[in-house]
């Protein structure tokens, strides 16, 4: 498997603004010249001040200095438009190309990891997370450039004017620096937890909608409603309590910093009265001074946001850096359909669940894996499917190594039937055609009716055209099972491997299931994990899976004889029968 290097926050963010770059450039260069026009009005203001200082009377030249200011204003605000119009241009890129990755991302993958991960972290990150970054993404840059560069551009010109007076109108840069070090102290750390709170809030805010049922059911409402209230509860506390730690740097810092005249004020009448600094320059500086520290301070609101995205885009990071399946592009010649697991060992994680699996299958037969629960049945299917790779030893397809098909020849080579297969919120007709995209209606149909669905389907209102809603919710367990069993016969892959359902056993249900499944697997390579045994006693042959391992292979009878483990499964399994 590939392992991506790790990506900084910056080039990750360059990387996924690709050919916009240029956006954005243009941007802060507009944001620049926007600067530049901002200080058009300070500057005829001070000339205007000076003017009437002079006792200047002449009302053409103050309209000329009025126009001047005004238009510095309208050159602003137009640049700055321009600007952040080009900027949100870039940031709309930006976010479909991360989302266009994650995508894409996640087809290459090992399946096993898409899984494993609760579907609502991927939504979460496509879609809220990522777009909580836009505005920040869309205006920090020309802002925040901005932002810096009026104040260091009004510091050069009072330098220009006089550096004494320039340095004294940084006074309380300083001390508004401490007060800021003084808020930002722990910052990422105090960052991170309160994004931990709130996502627990949010975790338990799920549980609490999600598993109403059952909390009414047992009469659970009390505790649970105290989970998600103390959740709530802790939020609110850990930002207010954050807040109150900060408040004092916070106030002075607001408080401290603009407050230039402090310093400008008292020494620049010292060297006014000394004759050292003219009338007009005095003015000059005591307007410009006040133009420093205000940009300064909303530059300062972004350091939050920056945060932000440095966390969202090392989330996004991390499931971009997900290590990769490699799967050779050039299609495989396949043999046959005779599957071979040789010394497979595996792990989902640390401990290992496989340990050391050999089985045939042949092509064209019916193979049933049976067990007890978590014996690691499921497990060999899916490293039959793919779906993850083994640690050790082969699964091999027609003499050739899984990892050597190229994933679309496996997909094609493949039907996976899961115990609930997901429906897309679409219709019936398009649930189906997902098994072959180029079928027609005629052929979807054709498999509907096969898998035992198409009466049930012309009984809804809107027959094959009924949106099957979020994971098929409108439609009951057995139902949307035989629908998956209809997209698999459509697909027409040569190996089937069906996890076999444990719900919807009812007989009615139970028959037409059978008889879609010995309709789909005609002269086909067929896998059943079977729970229920009376359903595979006429398998070719059954592989009896204990602890990870194959403690048997045979026919119904061989191994009836042979294997005390599967005969007390058959008995306790003829037993629960007549029980029910
Ligand atoms: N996605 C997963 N992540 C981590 N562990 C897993 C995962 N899937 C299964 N396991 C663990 O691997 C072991 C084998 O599980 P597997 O699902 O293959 O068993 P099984 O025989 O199919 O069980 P069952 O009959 O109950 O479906 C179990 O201990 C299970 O807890």
């Amino acid at each position: 498997m590939e392992q991506s290097k790790k990506t900084g926050t910056i080039t990750r963010l360059k990387e996924f603004a690709g050919p916009h770059r240029k956006n954005y450039l243009l941007s802060v260069l507009l944001a620049v010249l926007g600067v530049l026009c901002s200080m058009v009005p300070y500057f005829a203001v001070s000339q205007m001040i000076l003017r009437l200082i002079e006792g200047g009377r002449d009302f053409t030249w103050y309209l000329s200095w009025c126009a001047v200011a005004a238009a510095g204003f309208l050159g602003r605000s137009m640049l700055h438009n321009l600007s952040t119009s080009l900027s949100h241009k870039a940031t709309f890129a930006v976010i479909s190309e991360v989302r266009r990755r994650i995508a894409q991302k996640l087809t290459r993958v090992p399946m096993g990891y898409v899984l494993n991960t609760p579907s609502g972290k991927f939504k979460n990150t496509m879609v809220e997370k990522v777009d909580s970054i836009e505005p920040t993404l869309a205006h920090v840059l020309p802002e925040m450039t901005s932002n810096l560069l009026v104040p260091l551009a009004i510091i050069a010109y009072l330098f220009i004017l006089d550096w004494r007076m320039a340095l004294v109108s940084l006074i309380t840069l300083p001390i508004g620096a401490l007060c800021y070090m003084g808020m930002m102290k722990d910052y990422e750390r105090r960052y991170a937890e309160y994004v931990g709170v709130s996502r627990h809030m949010n975790a338990t805010a799920v549980e609490y909608t999600k598993g109403i049922e059952v909390i009414k059911a047992f009469g659970q409402s009390a505790t649970s409603y105290q989970k998600f209230s103390d959740a709530v509860h802790r939020n609110a506390t850990y930002g207010l309590d954050w807040m109150r730690d900060v408040q004092l740097y916070f106030s002075m810092g607001i408080g401290i910093w603009p407050a230039v005249l402090i310093g400008v004020l008292p020494v620049g009448c010292i060297f006014y009265g000394n004759g050292s600094l003219t009338g007009a320059d005095f003015i000059t500086i005591m307007i410009l001074a006040l133009g420093i520290m205000a940009p300064l301070l909303s530059a300062m609101y972004y350091t939050d946001d920056l945060a932000k995205i440095r966390i969202i885009v090392g989330e996004i990071g991390a499931i971009l850096d997900e290590p990769e399946q490699i799967r050779p592009t050039q299609p495989a010649q396949l043999s046959s359909t005779d599957i071979e697991l040789r010394g497979v060992t595996f792990g989902y994680g640390e401990s290992e669940v496989l340990h050391g699996v050999d089985l045939n299958i042949p092509a064209g037969s019916l193979t049933a894996l049976v067990g007890p629960s978590g014996s690691g049945k499921s497990t060999i299917a899916k490293l039959i499917a793919s779906f993850w790779d083994v640690s050790g030893g082969s699964v091999s397809i027609g003499g050739v190594d899984v990892r050597k098909i190229p994933a679309h020849q496996l997909m094609d080579t493949i039907a996976y039937v899961a115990q609930d297969n997901y429906l897309f919120d679409q219709s019936i007709l398009e649930n189906i055609r997902l098994g072959r995209p180029s079928a027609t209606d005629q052929e979807v149909k054709a498999a509907a009716q096969a898998a035992g669905c198409h009466e049930f389907i012309m009984g809804l209102e809107k027959g094959y055209d009924t949106v099957a809603g979020g994971a098929g919710g409108h439609l009951s367990g057995g139902e949307r099972q035989r629908i998956t069993i209809a997209r698999a016969m459509l697909k027409d892959a040569p190996i089937v491997i069906l996890d076999e359902a444990t719900a919807y056993t009812d007989p009615e249900n139970e028959a037409v299931i059978q008889s879609a499944v010995a309709k789909l697997v005609k002269g086909k390579t067929l896998i059943v994990i079977a729970h229920r045994l009376s359903t595979i006693i006429d398998s070719d042959q059954i592989a009896l899976i204990a602890k990870g391992r194959v403690a048997a292979v045979g026919t119904h009878s061989e191994l009836l004889d042979n294997s005390p483990l599967y005969k007390e499964l058959w008995q306790a399994h003829i037993s629960a029968k007549d029980a029910a």
